[in-house]
């Protein structure tokens, strides 16, 4: 099944379009990294994924629906960028964190059941983190913050992951650590990835397909240059 459909997207925040009849189509099982210039607009397309922003023109369906049903319905998991905690002296500790973003199943007034401690643990442990689970999330470094929110974004579930530059601001061996944790994902659990990056791409074992957002169209990395 076809995981991402983007068809003949324009978008613009103003008058100047960011957007242009954008267009691509990703597999599920894929693995995507979205690569670009600075301001190209990589987070705005993955804010219009995420039916956070609405096309002025064309359509986006994922995991076979249109998007915004999809979202509602917590099949995508999301990793945002700069970790939101980082550097803050957040009062939350990692499983509060985690637990969070179950409140769709919990119910915002209630408590969570053994069973969606369980989900939370499970998710701790995919990413090494279950030790730290009473920890405050402002006393982890940043590569381990980062883990965290991948524990978040996967504690749903999802069929669809989607994170927006996940690397950043974290040292090598994290980076690394990172992509390990997403490519056994990926093979393991055969969760499509879509992932905005900047860099280290050869340390990503699991990619098989590089996207490039130029002059607002998708274009396919093939070799040394770029197929629009
Ligand atoms: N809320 C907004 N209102 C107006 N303009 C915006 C808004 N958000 C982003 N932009 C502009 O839209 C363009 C695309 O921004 P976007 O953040 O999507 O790019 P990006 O490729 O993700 O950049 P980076 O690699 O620096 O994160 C930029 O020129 C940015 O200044």
């Amino acid at each position: 099944m076809q995981a991402i459909e983007i068809q003949n997207v324009d978008f613009a925040y103003g008058k100047e379009l960011i957007l242009k009849e954008a267009s691509a189509v990703i597999e599920g099982g894929d693995f995507i990294a979205l690569t670009g210039e600075n301001g190209t607009g990589k987070s705005t397309l993955l804010r219009l994924l995420l039916a956070e922003l609405k096309p002025l023109r064309g359509r986006i369906r994922l995991l076979g629906e249109d998007n915004d049903k999809v979202i509602r319905s917590g099949k995508v998991g999301y990793v945002a960028q700069n970790g939101t905690y980082a550097n803050q002296n957040f009062p939350a500790t990692v499983e509060e964190i985690v637990t969070a973003n179950l409140y769709k199943q919990i119910g915002l007034f209630r408590f969570p059941s053994k069973s969606h401690k369980h989900q939370v643990y499970e998710a701790l442990e995919k990413l090494k983190m279950s030790e730290y689970a009473k920890t405050l999330i402002g006393e982890l470094s940043g590569g381990q913050q980062q883990r965290v929110m991948l524990a978040r974004a996967l504690v749903i579930k999802p069929e669809l992951l989607i994170l927006d530059e996940p690397t950043t601001g974290i040292d090598m061996k994290s980076v690394r650590q990172l992509y390990e944790i997403l490519g056994e994902l990926h093979k393991s659990e055969k969760l499509t990835i879509l992932m905005v990056t900047h860099g280290h791409l050869e340390e990503c074992a699991g990619i098989n397909r590089i996207l490039q957002l130029e002059d607002g169209k998708i274009g396919e990395v093939v070799g040394n240059g770029v197929k629009l």
